[in-house]
């Protein structure tokens, strides 16, 4: 469970997030929408203290990750727009990395590398060095990478970016199981397909603050709109909220 309380961080002049709270539960997905540029992913990347914040709090499974980041991590998966690919080594050898990172066993990461392998189909680049990837090959490698250690929460930013559609319904399939799992899943997207067949919540974000939370038809029925997608572009004010 992630619960979240009037966070504020600053790049400098530009103030990122200014007021942002929500809480996402265990078993549910959770769609974190928001403009281009509205603080989604300063908000992923402030949830594990990977920066900082200046303000409010944040608990993952009882733990503020500012106070003990080993210890919050353990329990995060988390998929951002940079990947953190590691060029000379191959799949194989990066999962391996990351699952001992992770307090891994060796019999318990060559296991969770098959299942993975098998969920994203990632047999004819397991035994290749990442240098030269597709960016649909690397984005598959990152996501192994922030399944392999099977965390409570994950929160995935963008995840299917980049997917063909196979790739794109196998990921659907999986966070649908780690869902029914009790996992508790945070998906930034922009894609309102993801959101109306994937997600039980929906945060909206603008101008780094939340302006709406809720499931999609309480979203719907707030706003009076029928459609969840002239719901977002109402509540966060623009006509330019998404861009699929
Ligand atoms: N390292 C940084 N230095 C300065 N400004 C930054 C930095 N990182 C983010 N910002 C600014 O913070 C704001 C929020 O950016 P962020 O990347 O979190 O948005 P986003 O919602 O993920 O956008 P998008 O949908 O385009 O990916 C933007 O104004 C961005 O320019």
């Amino acid at each position: 469970m992630i619960e979240v309380t009037d966070i504020h961080k600053r790049f400098g002049d530009v103030h990122a997030l200014r007021g942002v709270s929500f809480t996402a539960a265990d078993g549910r997905a959770t769609a974190l929408l928001g403009p281009n540029g509205a603080g989604k992913t300063t908000l992923m990347r402030t949830l594990v203290a990977l920066l900082g914040r200046e303000r409010g709090t944040v608990s993952i499974d009882g733990i503020d990750p500012a106070a003990d980041p080993l210890g919050a991590r353990r329990n995060v998966g988390l998929l951002t727009d940079q990947f953190g690919l590691y060029e000379r080594l191959s799949t194989r050898e990066y999962l391996r990395y990351f699952g001992r990172i992770n307090g891994m066993d060796q019999a318990a990461i060559a296991r969770r590398t098959d299942e993975v392998t098998e969920l994203l189909g990632l047999e004819d680049i397991l035994d290749r060095p990442c240098r030269g990837f597709s960016q649909g090959q690397r984005i598959k490698v990152a996501l192994a990478r922030t399944l392999l250690h099977r965390p409570r929460n994950l929160l995935l930013d963008e995840p299917t970016r980049g997917l063909d559609v196979m790739s794109t319904r196998a990921l659907r399939r999986a966070l649908a199981a780690l869902r029914a799992e009790g996992c508790c899943i945070i998906l930034a997207t922009h894609v309102m397909q993801e959101v109306t067949q994937l997600c039980d919540d929906v945060i909206v974000i603008a101008k780094g603050q939340t302006v709406a939370q809720g499931s999609p038809r309480e979203l719907c029925e707030q706003t009076g709109i029928a459609s969840l997608e002239d719901a977002f572009v109402h509540l966060v004010g623009t006509e330019e909220g998404i861009a699929a």
